[in-house]
């Protein structure tokens, strides 16, 4: 298979890692396999491509879709570093209000799949960084959910000390608000 895929400390989300053929011209790698990424637990209908970019230290996040319009993601920086960080907001999760977060960049060449039911986000850590990730669901502005980035009960640790970000962003609701609301899986 050109890909291991490695469950992290939230089983459900998966690094994916590629087989990358170097040569003189440059190097190829198969990027998404629908057959091998099916074996691996990725079952999703990938049906959106969506394609960022982003200078240093802007963070875009924590999002998510809500009901009908969940999505799952399978993210990858094409440009620069940045890291990538999925939240478990499933409530009957035994992993519910835990975080994963890993480095993905154009060297590594990870991407990370985060299943429905988490919220996503990312710090840029290199001057630029270009994001392209796959959803399993249409953008629908109507079911735009968040939490918010710096919640202490969340406790990410992420590795810019002031981020850059945007007014949307600074206004989500904490892991306990989102309770409150029901807003959750
Ligand atoms: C996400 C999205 C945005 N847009 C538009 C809406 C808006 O005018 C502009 C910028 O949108 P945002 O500020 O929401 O973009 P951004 O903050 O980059 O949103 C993204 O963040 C990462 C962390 C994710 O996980 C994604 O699912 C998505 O929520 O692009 C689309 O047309 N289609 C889309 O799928």
């Amino acid at each position: 298979m050109p890909f291991e895929f490695k469950r992290l400390e939230i089983p459900d989300v998966i690094l994916i890692k590629p087989t990358v053929f170097e040569d003189a011209r440059g190097f190829f790698m198969e990027t998404y396999k629908k057959s091998d990424f099916e074996k691996a637990g990725i079952k999703g209908e990938f049906v959106q491509d969506n394609h960022s970019r982003s200078k240093y230290g802007v963070l875009r996040g924590l999002h998510f879709q809500r009901g009908p319009y969940a999505q799952a993601k399978i993210v990858r920086a094409v440009r620069g570093v940045i890291y990538d960080v999925a939240v478990d907001l499933r409530k009957d999760s035994p992993t519910f209000g835990k975080y994963v977060g890993v480095i993905l960049s154009e060297f590594n060449k990870y991407q990370l799949y985060i299943p429905r039911g988490f919220a996503h986000g990312f710090v840029v850590l290199s001057d630029v960084a270009e994001v392209v990730y796959k959803v399993d669901n249409v953008y629908a502005p109507d079911y735009e959910g968040g939490l918010i980035w710096n919640d202490p009960d969340v406790g990410i640790k992420w590795p810019v000390e002031d981020p850059i970000i945007s007014p949307k962003d600074q206004k989500w609701p904490t892991l306990r608000e989102l309770v409150e609301k029901g807003e959750l899986f």
